[in-house]
């Protein structure tokens, strides 16, 4: 089939951007070096032919799947190694440590992800210098390839109740690994199926019959030459899941497994010889690579739906359908105001999450410098603020990239357009690496902390200084000061109820655990709306920041999403703000008017912005969202891909279909 070069309707959205899309690219992308750098390994690697598939993989059967992944993810290494990317270190956003480009090639995920996401960080966080030169270089040179299998099939939010032992026999300075049940068995760590050699598994430590909680240990799983499972090992592959099918997840059980004492990780909890146990100075160190897996979940969130959307708005100005004015022809969708309702604010949520992801890790980064020198002030604010906003990201995208979805109609359905995997791989956010509503009382218990105390006269954490401020009604004000204003009136009105609904349940009679069950659901209310107001506030400052360095025109669309970000969850959240501030009837109507006008600036900058984001056609891997809108063309060439085609008339006819035709079954 012969392609024009692009699309016609492209070409005339593309002509009405009122600003320099490479200005928006570089900004995204944290800087133009950046921009140049991913670029250079984007080209790299999807000039290397083995990493691309000839047959679709949906088509391929679950082994085949594995083994394409497995095939495709050795060849991707070794592109990466020549191109000097640091695997296993993480950097501010998705797409300035090459996740995205990674990831791009495998729609469902790659076996070594958690090699790179988990067990890299981990031996890195979590090592001492000895541990970390020894097995920092293995794992980066692939000579060993691990994963983080913590998670049981018991237990895996509660992470005090997982029962995998690891006891010291101080004789030989081992320590014996067992797991003591079937609920004890590792469930879900990526790639531990048939891919990992190695892997940190979280277990109970004991010495003398004494627990001394849960502590990492490094253990050797399969034989490095012939990769069968070691002796006491039980271990595969869990099954078929709605998403990451080529993740490899896997199921690991331990009998009496010996390893040497110091596979346990040390750096910040040691064993010695004789079986002393040194604790580290703060408990949930231990904890420690989850607040970093959850801070840049954030970014990933922001990322998904940034791809989500470029496919939903590149689709919606080259869709016509049905009629706005009876002379005229079908119109392109993307001028429904209902279809820019559902998709701009997929561009609006994505930067501000961008935005928010940038500051939580600029955040994260200066907490682990003072965690080096034994400063842990910054822990409890870091993992209050890791929890909530990693909760509000992936739920929000997630139900962004869903929308996105149906906005493409029939058409959003299909495997080619690559949506139903992107919301597969958003919607696991919202379970791993802490189910979303347990990390929401996570957080709640930090404000409660925090409120109780500042009642006491203790200052408050600078994302929660607001709670210090009189909660006295004022006139409502539509500006985004105002409207940041009313969203902390609203956190303090939900923290304060939950407070006196805890109060009350305790006087009452209630044991505090009871108390805090019966009002969870405020206390997860009062929680999401602490989150809302740290997204807001950040969003704003740092567009505000940024809008000092970048060019006019650019400056006035990023406010633009910035305000279309603030009035519409105003609209969305109207009946918090009804109950904790000022907004009348007639604030509602001019916000909604305000909301339409913002709709119809945007139009003509819509591709323009998704463009910004700056995804290649083999990042997006969508027949529906590709850079020159011959979305009917890829469609009607990828379904020339099923297997059914190859045939004009399938073997079943003539076994079953034909037999009944003639009543002869
Ligand atoms: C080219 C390639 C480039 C390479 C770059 C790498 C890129 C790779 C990219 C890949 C991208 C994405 C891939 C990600 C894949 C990840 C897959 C998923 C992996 C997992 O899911 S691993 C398992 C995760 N499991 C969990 O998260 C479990 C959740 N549960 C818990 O965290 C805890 O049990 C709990 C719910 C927090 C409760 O813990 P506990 O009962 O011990 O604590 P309490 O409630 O009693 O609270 C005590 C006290 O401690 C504080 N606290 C709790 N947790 C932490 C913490 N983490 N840090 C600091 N403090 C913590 C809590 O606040 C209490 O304090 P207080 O007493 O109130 O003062
Ligand atoms: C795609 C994917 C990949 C994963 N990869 C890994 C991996 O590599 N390594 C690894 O170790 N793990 C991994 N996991 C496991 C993951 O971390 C856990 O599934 C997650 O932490 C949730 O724990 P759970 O499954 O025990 O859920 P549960 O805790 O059983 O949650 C079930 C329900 O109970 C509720 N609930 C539980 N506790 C409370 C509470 N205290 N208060 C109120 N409600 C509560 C939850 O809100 C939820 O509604 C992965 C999971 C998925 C889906």
């Amino acid at each position: 089939m012969t392609l024009k070069k692009v699309n016609p309707d492209l070409e005339k959205e593309r002509s009405t951007c009122t600003f320099n899309i490479e200005e928006l690219t570089n900004l995204l992308d944290t800087g133009a070096h950046c921009t140049a750098e991913r670029r250079a390994v984007e080209d790299k690697v999807f000039s290397v032919k083995e990493l691309k598939d000839e047959i679709p993989d949906e088509f391929l059967s679950h082994k085949e799947r594995y083994e394409n992944a497995i095939r495709k993810s050795v060849f991707l290494h070794k592109v990466l190694q020549e191109t000097g990317v640091k695997r296993g270190v993480y950097n501010r956003s998705d797409k300035s440590d090459f996740r995205t480009t990674y990831y791009s090639i495998f729609k469902d995920g790659s076996p070594f992800m958690l090699q790179y996401s988990m067990f890299v960080p981990t031996i890195l966080g979590q090592g001492d210098s000895e541990q970390v030169e020894l097995w920092y270089k293995r794992a980066l040179n692939m000579e060993i390839i691990g994963t983080y299998a913590q998670t049981e099939l018991g237990h895996g939010t509660f992470i005090r109740g997982l029962e995998t032992e690891a006891v010291y026999d101080e004789k030989t300075e081992e320590f014996i690994l067992n797991s003591p049940s079937l609920s004890s068995y590792k469930w879900w760590p990526g790639g531990l199926g048939h891919t990992t050699n190695y892997c940190i598994v979280m277990a109970q430590l004991k010495i003398k019959g004494k627990p001394y909680g849960m502590q990492p240990f490094i253990v050797q799983i399969r034989d490095e030459e012939t990769h069968m499972p070691l002796p006491g090992v039980k271990v595969g592959e869990i099954g078929a899941k709605l998403a990451f099918n080529t993740v490899n997840n896997g199921f690991l059980g331990f009998e009496h497994v010996r390893i040497p004492r110091r596979h346990m990780l040390m750096r910040f909890s040691q064993v010695s010889k004789d079986g002393k146990f040194t604790s580290s100075a703060n408990p949930k160190l231990a904890y420690g690579t989850m607040v970093m897996v959850r801070v840049t979940i954030v970014n990933s969130a922001a990322t998904y739906l940034s791809r989500a959307v470029t496919i939903a708005i590149r689709y919606s100005a080259v869709r016509h359908q049905s009629k706005l004015k009876q002379n005229e022809p079908e119109p392109q969708i993307l001028d429904y105001v209902t279809q820019q309702h559902k998709l701009f604010i997929g561009i609006a949520t994505s930067h501000a999450y961008m935005f928010c992801s940038y500051w939580l890790w600029d955040v994260y980064v200066m907490y682990q410098k003072e965690q080096n020198v034994g400063n842990f002030d910054r822990l409890p604010e870091l993992h209050a603020l890791a929890c909530c906003l990693k909760v509000i990201s992936s739920s929000d995208c997630t139900g962004l990239v869903e929308k996105c979805r149906m906005s493409c109609g029939g058409h959003g359905f299909m495997m080619s357009s690559n949506l139903p995997q992107l919301y597969g791989i958003s919607t696991a956010t919202c379970t791993y690496e802490g189910e979303n509503t347990v990390m929401l009382l996570q957080t709640a218990r930090a404000l409660v902390k925090a409120w109780e105390l500042g009642s006491r006269g203790r200052p408050f954490s600078p994302t929660m200084s607001y709670f210090a401020e009189k909660n006295v009604p004022s006139k409502w004000d539509s500006s985004l000061e105002g409207i940041l204003n009313a969203f902390q009136k609203v956190s303090i009105g939900k923290l304060s109820s939950s407070v006196s609904s805890l109060q009350e349940y305790t006087k009452s009679g209630l044991s505090a655990e009871d108390a805090w069950n019966k009002a969870s659901v405020q206390l997860i209310g009062a929680a999401e709306a602490w989150g809302r107001a740290v997204v807001l506030s950040i969003y704003k400052s740092e567009i505000e920041r940024y809008g000092q360095t970048v060019s006019p025109a650019l400056k006035s669309v990023l406010f633009d999403l910035v305000e279309l970000y603030y009035v519409h969850l105003t609209l969305e959240k109207m009946g918090d703000l009804l109950l904790y501030t000022q907004l009348s009837e007639k604030d509602v109507v001019s916000l909604r008017k305000k909301y339409e006008d913002l709709l119809e600036k945007i139009r003509p900058n819509a591709i323009g912005l998704v463009d910004a984001f700056d995804y290649r056609d083999e990042v997006l891997n969508s027949t529906l969202g590709s850079y020159d809108g011959f979305a009917y063309e890829r469609l009607m060439t990828e379904a020339m891909k099923s297997p059914l085609n190859a045939e004009p008339v399938n073997q079943s006819f003539h076994k079953y279909i034909k037999p009944l035709m003639k009543g002869k079954l």
